[in-house]
């Protein structure tokens, strides 16, 4: 599959916790093309934040294939990963992870130029301001943390996932601490993002409705990824 953004071909992670040898990942086949929202649920423990780890390139696979961005990870070194990240990923955290000195404008300002250090700052200063547009928030440019709401602290995050324009976001839980109105908008959110920017979404979520508005679902089982719903032709 040539036009997919991210790759997996008979993918395994093994780790070893105190001595005693770990599957964690069994032998997993997936491809994620732009544009599409693909969800995974499953239960505590299954895999579902180490398949994350290993599409965003922090986790290394034992064996098989990992392709991001038509780059081939296995047996790339450090700095190959570092500028794969750059060039193809965003993340989001359920607990948004935002720093609490620093306003709305300079928690996304700070993404883009840890991403990309000779960014001009007025390029920095517009891409971040577009960033909080995009997610509906500039009027809150110069609101700390503090003073936004769950909702409009996880905007922040996503406009921060989104500033440095990944092909791929994996997010993991990103609505897990806002109630389900909120949490429905926040998605609804990020499905229009995808769509408009041609950015495919891995979805982490505990939440099956949630889930089933993604255009795949798969379900992670003690490591073993299956689709539940294929999408509509
Ligand atoms: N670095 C590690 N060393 C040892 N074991 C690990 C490591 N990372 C993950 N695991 C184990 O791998 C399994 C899968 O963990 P993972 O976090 O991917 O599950 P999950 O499906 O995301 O769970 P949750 O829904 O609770 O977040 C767990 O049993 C976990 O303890």
């Amino acid at each position: 599959m040539t036009d997919s953004i991210a790759r997996l071909e008979g993918m395994n992670l093994k780790l070893t916790s105190g001595g005693k040898p770990l599957h964690i990942l069994r032998d997993i086949t997936f491809a994620i093309r732009p544009g599409e929202v693909v969800s995974v649920v499953g239960p505590s423990g299954s895999g579902k934040t180490s398949l994350l780890m290993v599409l965003g390139g922090l986790e290394k696979a034992s064996d098989g294939q990992v392709e991001i961005g038509g780059t081939a990870l296995v047996g790339l070194g450090e700095d190959r990963l570092a500028d794969m990240r750059r060039a193809n990923i965003g993340i989001l955290f359920q607990n948004f992870h935002l720093i609490p000195s620093m306003t709305a404008l300079e928690n996304v300002a700070l993404a883009l130029e840890i991403a990309f250090d000779d960014l001009p700052v007025a390029e920095i200063r517009d891409r971040a301001r577009a960033a909080l547009a995009e997610v509906g928030l500039s009027e809150r440019e110069t609101h700390l943390p503090s003073a936004l709401s769950g909702g409009e602290q996880q905007r922040v995050g996503l406009a921060r996932a989104i500033v440095t324009q990944p092909r791929l976001l994996l997010a993991d839980e990103p609505t897990g601490n806002l109630d389900q109105e909120t949490a429905a908008a926040a998605i609804e959110l990020l499905f229009g993002l995808a769509r408009r920017n041609t950015m495919a979404v891995l979805l982490i979520t505990h939440d099956n409705t949630l889930a089933q508005r993604a255009d795949r679902c798969m379900r992670m089982d003690r490591g073993v990824l299956t689709e539940l719903v294929q999408a509509a032709p």
